[in-house]
C-alpha cells in the first residue's frame, strides 16, 4: 500500500468475523536468531509476514554474505537482536536503521557487549545506532550487569547468544524489570530449543551449551488481536474468531484477554483458538499496569478513550523510546475527540469529560503502526476515520486493513 491515506468507515457497529493473525513477530525474530546460532538445527512454522521480521531474516542472509551495511529500518527487536549476534559472532558489518531507530537508545546493550568482548562502534552519535561491528570476538567477561527499566530487548538479546559463548553468561538484572513476560518468552524460546537456564531472583544464569533439534511453532500474534478485543468492546454487538491463539502463551500481550473482560469483552479458548465476544456495556477497572504489556497501551487507551471511561495507567515510561513518543502521540491525537492524557508522577490519567466525536476526523500515525491500529477502531463511532500513512501497519500486521475489510470496515484509499 502506498496511498497517503485512506478513509475508513463502518456502517454497522456490530461485528461477526473470523481472522487469521500472522505469527508474532515477537517470537519469529527469536526464532530466526536461534536458527542462525544453532546452524539450521532449530527450525521454525508459521514464522510472521510483519516487515520487521522480514527484514530480519534479510538482514541474517545479508550478514552472511559479507554485506558491509545492513539497514533494519524500524525494527527494534532487529536491531538489539543482531546487535547481539553480529558482537559475538564477531560479523564485521555496519547496523543501521531510520531517522527515528538512530534517536532510540542502545548504550546499555553496547557496553554489555564490550564488557563481553565484543568490539564494537558508533558509527554516528554516542549511545545511538549505527554499529560497526568488527571481527576478532573472544570472551573476556561472563558476568555482566545490566539495567532492566529501559527496555528487556537488551536482556532478551544477550540471552539469545549466552549459550553459544564460550564460557556461558550470568547476568545480573539491576532495578526494576521492564517488558518482563518478553524475557520469559525468550527463556522459554531457549528451553525449546535445548538451551537450559537458572533464574534466581534478579540472576539469569546461561550455562556454555550446543542446541539441540527443535521445530518451533510460532503463535499468531497477540498484540494484533489486541485491536480486535478494542474492535468489540466499541460494537454493539460483536463475536470475533481468532484461529490458533493459546490460553497458556508465551506472549505477555495475551492479557489483554483479562484486560478486555474490564470493557465488557469474554474469550472463550477452545482447542482450535478463541472467539471474543461483546457481553457488556458497563465498564469496571479504573488502573490498568502495563509495565508488562506495553504495545497493548495504545490499544486499550484509545478504547477506554471512546467508551468515555476516565482510567488511569501505570507502566507507560518505556513509551517515550518506541516507534515514535507514543505519550505525545496518543495526547495529540485523543484531543481531536476532545480526550486528554495528563501525566502525574508516573500516573497517565484519561479525562474525558469532553468526549465528543465528530463527523471525521483524521489520525496522524507518527511512524507507529501501532497509532494507526489503535484508532482505526473509531470507526464504530465516527462516521469517517482518516487515517495518515496507513502502510505502517506492515511493521507488525501487513494485512490489517485487508481484515478490517472483511470484517464489514469500508476503506476508501485516498
Ligand atoms: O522483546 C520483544 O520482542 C519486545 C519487547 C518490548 O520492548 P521493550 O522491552 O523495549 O519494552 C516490546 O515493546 C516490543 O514490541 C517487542
Ligand atoms: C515497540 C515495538 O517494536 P520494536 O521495539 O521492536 O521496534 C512495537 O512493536 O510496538
Amino acid at each position: 500500500m502506498t496511498n497517503r491515506s485512506l478513509t475508513l468507515s463502518k456502517p454497522s457497529a456490530e461485528s461477526f468475523c473470523s481472522i487469521e493473525l500472522t505469527g508474532s513477530k515477537s517470537e519469529s525474530n527469536r526464532a530466526l536468531i536461534l536458527n542462525a546460532l544453532s546452524k539450521g538445527k532449530v527450525g521454525i512454522r508459521n514464522l510472521s509476514s510483519a516487515d520487521d521480521t522480514a527484514v530480519m531474516q534479510e538482514s541474517l542472509k545479508n550478514a552472511a554474505d559479507h554485506a558491509p551495511l545492513i539497514n533494519i529500518g524500524p525494527a527494534g527487536t532487529a536491531m538489539r537482536f543482531l546487535s547481539a549476534y553480529f558482537a559475538v559472532t564477531g560479523t564485521e558489518t555496519t547496523l543501521t536503521g531510520t531517522e527515528r531507530m538512530k534517536q532510540r537508545p542502545i548504550g546499555i546493550l553496547v557496553n554489555a557487549l564490550r564488557e563481553l568482548g565484543a568490539i564494537v562502534d558508533y558509527a554516528e552519535e554516542e549511545g545511538f545506532p549505527p554499529l560497526a561491528f568488527h571481527k576478532g570476538f573472544s570472551q573476556k567477561n561472563n558476568k555482566i550487569n545490566i539495567r532492566g527499566n529501559v527496555s528487556s530487548q537488551y536482556i532478551t538479546a544477550l540471552l539469545l547468544v549466552a549459550a553459544a559463548l564460550p564460557e556461558g553468561l550470568e547476568l545480573n538484572i539491576e532495578g526494576e524489570l521492564t517488558s518482563r513476560p518478553y524475557v520469559e518468552m525468550t527463556l522459554s524460546m531457549l528451553s525449546e530449543a535445548g538451551i537450559s537456564y537458572q533464574w534466581k531472583e534478579n540472576v539469569i544464569l546461561i550455562p556454555s551449551r550446543d542446541f539441540g533439534d527443535a521445530l518451533i511453532t510460532v503463535e499468531p500474534d497477540w498484540s494484533a488481536a489486541s485491536y480486535w478485543y478494542s474492535i468489540a468492546a466499541l460494537s454493539d454487538a460483536a463475536a470475533i474468531k481468532l484461529p490458533w491463539l493459546k490460553k497458556s502463551s508465551l506472549q505477555g500481550d495475551s492479557r489483554i484477554s483479562s484486560i478486555m473482560e474490564h470493557f465488557g469483552v469474554s474469550t472463550e479458548f477452545t482447542d482450535g483458538g478463541i472467539e471474543i465476544s461483546k457481553v457488556a456495556t458497563g465498564i469496571k477497572g479504573d488502573l490498568f499496569d502495563l509495565k508488562d504489556c506495553p504495545d497493548l497501551a495504545q490499544t486499550v487507551i484509545v478504547c477506554s478513550a471512546a467508551l468515555g471511561h476516565n482510567a488511569t495507567f501505570t507502566g507507560l515510561e518505556t513509551l517515550k523510546i518506541k516507534e515514535t513518543d507514543r505519550i505525545a502521540a496518543l495526547q495529540n491525537e485523543l484531543g481531536k475527540i476532545g480526550v486528554k492524557l495528563h501525566e502525574d508522577n508516573g500516573f497517565y490519567h484519561l479525562d474525558c469529560s469532553g468526549l465528543h466525536f465528530p463527523e471525521i476526523v483524521r489520525i496522524d500515525t507518527y511512524e507507529d503502526h501501532r497509532m494507526a491500529m489503535a484508532f482505526a477502531p473509531l470507526a464504530l463511532k465516527i462516521p469517517k476515520v482518516i487515517i495518515e500513512d496507513p502502510a505502517v501497519v506492515g511493521k507488525s500486521y501487513p494485512s490489517f486493513w485487508n481484515d478490517l475489510e472483511k470484517a464489514g470496515f469500508f476503506i476508501i484509499d485516498n
